[in-house]
């Protein structure tokens, strides 16, 4: 329990925290934000990649009437669910229209709590920095009144304008090796990326889940960020990490790529139950993660780039596969049911490779019958016309800022 002047001077110091902040670069997101009264938004995000700062972005303009509480505040660990009724009170005295609550997915029922806010017309903002926050069992709870939406670290094209660098080749080197998130950006510290996979594993994954062997998760987690772009499976790992069931590797799976540190794709196959059942391609949220917290020190380019590549569709799509049968291709992108792009990613095409990647692309497009795709290099372009099929070169910064 706590006291209604505690929690009434916590607000205000939380208050103060939050409006100190500084606004920074401009996230492209913004645009794409907006309160409604009646439904709760709610942004997610991997830890630090910048959610509160685009609060701040957005409610910047209105910030006498909004409310901040963030619960991971040590203040709150002694906050119980007959809080919310005090919480309600201080709310209902202040002079508020917005509510920002940063991780109150800690809190048992905090849906109802948000529901009754939402009967009585307050507008809603919620982040937390863990994917089982856009449930599809959220969407019962809050009765279907709440929209969703994904922050990642800075984009090529934010980091850039944060950078103030152009568009060229060694720009996009350099964020092939720093990723996005702003605060290594902004002091190049290795330590911040170690620290932040740290605080993920522990706080995030083992406190939340009850994971005792917190030494072979961090070398799972280590082995998935160095093996970005290759296929993995949960049960030839099991034996590598010496964990005893499939279930708990791939529990573990689960738990990383809810924080977002790790995303898989699958395999594309027509049959949901062989996608699950094959072996999943493994990216990373953020390219400095990789470049600090991986165990490799050779053949990186090529991987960072379709990690790079990978980042970007994520970002704009949301049905990703990969393509294997007799040859490869690295990405299957879908919308409705459709493919709408086929691509794969080559550094540098060159006389050794050419034939095995333009093989694992056409044998793609004519599985899917497709009579274009694509081929994102690092600063080639061309175009080839296979039979018929017509393959474009494009640079990755090209490709990825149009
Ligand atoms: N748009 C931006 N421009 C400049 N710096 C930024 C920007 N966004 C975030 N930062 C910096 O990155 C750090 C993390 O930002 P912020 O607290 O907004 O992230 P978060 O996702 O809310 O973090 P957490 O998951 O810990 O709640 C801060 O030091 C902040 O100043």
């Amino acid at each position: 329990m706590i006291l209604q002047s505690q929690l009434a001077e916590i607000l205000d110091a939380q208050y103060l925290t939050f409006t100190n902040k500084k606004l920074g670069q401009k996230r492209e997101k913004l645009a794409k934000l907006k309160l409604v009264i009646n439904f709760a938004l709610i942004i997610t995000g991997v830890r630090r990649c910048g959610k509160t700062t685009l609060l701040y972005q957005l409610l910047n303009e209105n910030l006498s009437h909004v409310l901040f509480l963030n619960f991971e505040d040590t203040r709150l660990v002694n906050f119980e669910n007959d809080d919310f009724v005090r919480l309600i009170a201080e709310i209902k005295a202040r002079s508020i229209t917005t509510l920002f609550f940063d991780e109150i997915q800690l809190m048992p029922n905090w849906e109802l709590f948000v529901r009754q806010l939402l009967d009585d017309d307050y507008k809603v903002v919620i982040t937390g920095s863990n994917a089982t926050l856009l449930s599809t069992e959220l969407g019962t709870k809050l009765t279907g009144r709440h929209l969703s939406t994904e922050l990642f670290p800075f984009s090529y094209q934010e980091f850039l304008a944060f950078k103030t660098l152009e568009n060229t080749a060694d720009s996009l080197q350099l964020y092939l090796k720093q990723g996005g998130f702003p605060e290594y950006l902004k002091t190049g510290d290795g330590m911040i990326l170690n620290q932040l996979l740290d605080d993920i594993l522990n706080r995030d994954i083992a406190v939340r889940y009850n994971v005792r062997d917190v030494s072979t998760l961090k070398k799972l987690a280590t082995y998935l960020i160095s093996n970005i772009g290759k296929p993995v499976s949960g049960n030839k790992l099991k034996e590598v990490f010496g964990i005893k069931s499939t279930t708990t590797i791939l529990e573990y799976f689960s738990y990383l790529e809810n924080t977002y540190v790790i995303q898989f794709v699958s395999k594309f196959s027509y049959s949901i139950k062989t996608q699950i059942r094959n072996p999943k391609k493994v990216y990373t949220i953020d390219l400095g993660l990789f470049t600090e917290n991986s165990i490799v020190f050779s053949d990186e380019n090529g991987r960072r780039l379709e990690n790079l590549v990978y980042l970007y569709l994520r970002t704009n799509y949301s049905e990703i596969y990969y393509f294997a049968e007799k040859k490869e291709c690295d990405f299957v992108v879908m919308q409705k049911g459709k493919v709408v792009e086929l691509l794969q990613v080559c550094y540098e095409l060159n006389a050794e490779n050419m034939e095995r990647e333009i093989a694992g692309l056409t044998e793609a497009m004519d599985f899917f019958d497709l009579k274009e795709a694509k081929i994102i290099s690092f600063n080639q372009k061309e175009i080839f016309n296979k039979d018929g099929k017509i393959i474009n070169v494009i640079p990755a910064n090209e490709f990825i800022v149009s």
